[in-house]
């Protein structure tokens, strides 16, 4: 479990979350959506320890960064470290002993090429093979599925299943609302810094619909397409 008490963090004297209460629970699997700038990298960077804020979080486990893995949307490599060498890193850091990397390479990559040099989305797979590897608890995969190619997308939603299976929580924030009603046991919408809204699985298709309203509107009228 991952408490979040009154969760309000600023830039400056711009507030860009205001306020947040939320309880993610062992074994469910969590998704959050939310307009670009809407604070969702933000509200991740809070909960892994990357920024400071007001409020409280807290987690059965402790300390809580030593039991997450937090997959940035662009994840960033030290250059002159292979893609191995970055997944043995990340293992000893959490004590984590793994004798062949080979055969954990999932997403078959170059893993003797510096981790730099990798395309976008061989970047986030390798992101997130190393978390996965560390044998987390708690997971925040910030737009896994954006710039990974489709295979690549058909076997992370697979390992997002094992993760609930194997009672781990996972949060995903994901700008495709099919990813997330795939995984999800419940999305929560951020709206300016605000968690306006948190939405069960037998109401995904309710949620969508209204995004779909809200975004669409009347704003393709104004493009005045003939
Ligand atoms: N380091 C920073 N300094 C100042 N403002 C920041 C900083 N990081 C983020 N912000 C601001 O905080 C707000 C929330 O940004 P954030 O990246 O969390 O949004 P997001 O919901 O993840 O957006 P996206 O969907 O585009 O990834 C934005 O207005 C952004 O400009």
């Amino acid at each position: 479990m991952i408490s979040i008490r009154n969760l309000s963090k600023k830039f400056g004297t711009k507030e860009v979350l205001h306020q947040i209460q939320l309880d993610y629970e062992q074994g469910k699997v969590y998704g959050i959506v939310g307009e670009n700038g809407a604070g969702k990298t933000t509200f991740f960077r809070c909960i892994a320890g990357l920024e400071d804020y007001e409020g409280e979080i807290s987690s059965d486990l402790t300390p809580l960064k030593n039991h997450l893995g937090l997959l940035l949307t662009e994840p960033f490599f030290f250059p002159k470290i292979t893609g191995k060498e970055y997944l043995q890193l990340l293992c000893q850091a959490r004590d984590v002993q793994i004798s062949n990397m080979e055969d954990k390479n999932v997403f078959d990559l170059p893993l003797n090429q510096y981790a730099a040099t990798y395309s976008t989305g061989m970047k986030k797979k390798l992101a997130l093979t190393a978390i996965l590897l560390q044998g987390n608890e708690y997971f925040i995969l910030d737009e896994p599925f954006n710039g990974v190619d489709i295979q690549s997308n058909i076997l992370i939603t697979e390992i997002i299943h094992q993760l609930k299976a194997l009672n781990k929580t996972v949060i995903i924030s994901s700008h495709i609302f099919s990813t997330l009603s795939d995984t999800c046991d419940e999305i929560h919408v951020m709206n300016q810094g605000n968690l306006i809204k948190s939405v069960q699985k037998p109401d995904f298709a309710i949620l969508e619909t209204e995004i779909k309203q809200m975004t669409l509107g009347k704003k393709l009228d104004k493009l005045g397409l003939t």
